[in-house]
């Protein structure tokens, strides 16, 4: 597969700086689109996604150009800025220039010492883009170019690229190596759950407060983030699966939660809180499942959601589907309570301004947003980066472009891997039974990451 410059391209008038997003339909569909993110494992940067049903998929793989650190208001007017200065041929959904990446959960917080370059957001416009819709799989290519020779020689660099990731044979690596695992601060998050529940109980304005705490993995070899991403795909059901990488860290996920989808006008969104554990069989799982919707302390920690959520996308809709009854998301390890909102986005706000006005959700904050926010930052032991934040994809020329919320999530670097799982505290919170739901959390990356466990608590 080598992409020659097309025709139309050659005859381009170029005087200023111009982003050339060119999309291919590949006629050759013998591989998983995740096969080219496997590939590109030599590559500086790289970025998997995949809707729950697996309907949509995107690659994306070196930068042309990065956003390191911005505001939602900075990317909302570098979308503005690109739609200007863009020649492209796209037509299908997710195809031509997409933004990829992730913002931080709290901008005010510098992450950068634990998630190096990823710390404080990482979004970049891929050189090469690939998609798989249901019409099919596309290769998309991005270049900025100055003038015609420019192009030519961007476009030879980019097609270069491909050939080399194409012609790299995926390596087979497994995940049976001896690791150790640190459950991190344990004592001091018990001590902040009690603290948190103390604060909620007081005449203070908070009502829950999502704590987060991580557990550190160290494995006698690298963690290969394409055997835990290939393990994840493998293991996990009803949820979205991300992976971005930066130089020697990747932040690889499955989540079970979409924070904002746009799609022709309508965003879309849900509420996901409130858990329990998967039964061992159908038996104990419904009955679970029915305590779970039966729960008052689990209800009450879902409505906080569904009730801000609900306020939230009125401000940034013109029309939002009627709250309802909560009904069951399932995942391998742990089961939610699940309601979605869907609505016309108000035409002058832009998707970016969206997120923000969303972000965090009682779901991975608190209610109200502000106070716990600050509540996190002060007194949670370590440190979020991208954990419970915003991952997904932005298309620059059309209203459309998905987050999830990235957890259930690791941070992986070399031999280490840093995995975060958070709960909401309400005012009848239980600590020990907060840690133990973490336990459950941490599940999906446990297993994806896989090999011979040895526990250590700190
Ligand atoms: C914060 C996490 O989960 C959130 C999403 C679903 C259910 C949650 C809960 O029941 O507490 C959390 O709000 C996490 O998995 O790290």
């Amino acid at each position: 597969m080598f992409f020659l410059l097309p025709n139309q391209l050659r005859q381009l008038d170029i005087n200023t700086p111009t982003l050339i997003s060119w999309v291919f339909e590949l006629t050759d569909v013998s591989h998983d689109l995740v096969d080219y993110f496997y590939l590109a494992e030599a590559c500086e940067t790289r970025y998997f996604w995949r809707t729950p049903d697996a309907s949509f998929s995107l690659v994306g793989i070196e930068a042309c150009q990065t956003y390191f650190s911005k505001t939602y208001e900075e990317m909302a007017l570098y979308q503005q800025i690109l739609q200007q200065s863009t020649v492209t041929n796209r037509s299908v959904l997710g195809t031509g220039p997409v933004i990829l990446g992730g913002f931080p959960f709290d901008d005010s917080v510098n992450s950068q010492k634990v998630w190096n370059q990823l710390g404080n957001g990482y979004l970049f416009l891929p050189k090469i883009m690939l998609t798989e819709t249901h019409h099919g799989q596309f290769l998309t290519i991005n270049v900025v170019a100055e003038s015609r020779s420019d192009l030519e020689d961007k476009w030879q660099e980019v097609t270069f690229l491909w050939q080399e990731v194409v012609n790299k044979k995926i390596a087979s690596t497994s995940s049976d190596a001896s690791v150790e695992m640190t459950e991190v601060s344990v004592p001091e998050w018990l001590t902040t759950v009690e603290q948190a529940i103390d604060e909620i109980k007081s005449d203070s304005p908070i009502k829950k407060i999502v704590l987060a705490r991580e557990l550190k993995i160290e494995s006698e070899s690298p963690i290969s983030v394409n055997v835990v991403l290939k393990n994840s795909l493998a293991q996990q059901e009803n949820t979205y699966f991300f992976a971005l990488e930066l130089n020697d860290v990747a932040f690889v996920g499955a989540t079970p939660e979409r924070l904002l989808s746009l799609s022709e006008g309508v965003v879309s969104t849900a509420c996901v809180a409130g858990s329990i554990p998967r039964g061992e069989t159908t038996v104990e799982d419904d009955k679970l499942g029915k305590q779970l919707l039966e729960d008052m302390k689990n209800q009450s920690e879902h409505n906080i959601v569904v009730d801000a959520i609900e306020k939230e996308m009125k401000t940034i809709t013109t029309t939002l589907s009627e709250k309802g009854q909560p009904s069951l998301l399932k995942n391998r390890d742990i089961q939610h309570l699940f309601f979605p909102f869907s609505g016309q986005k108000k035409a002058d706000v832009s998707f970016f301004q969206a997120i923000k006005t969303l972000h965090p959700t009682p779901a991975l904050g608190g209610e109200p947003k502000e106070l716990t926010t600050k509540w996190i930052k002060e007194y949670e032991p370590g440190c979020r980066g991208l954990y419970g934040s915003p991952i997904g994809w932005y298309a620059v020329m059309a209203e459309e472009g998905e987050a999830a919320v990235g957890i259930r999530s690791a941070l992986i670097r070399q031999n280490e891997a840093l995995l975060y799982a958070g709960c909401g505290i309400v005012s009848d919170s239980v600590p020990t039974e907060e840690l133990n739901e973490t336990r459950v959390k941490f599940q999906p990356m446990l297993r994806a990451i896989g090999g011979k466990k040895s526990v250590t608590s700190k």
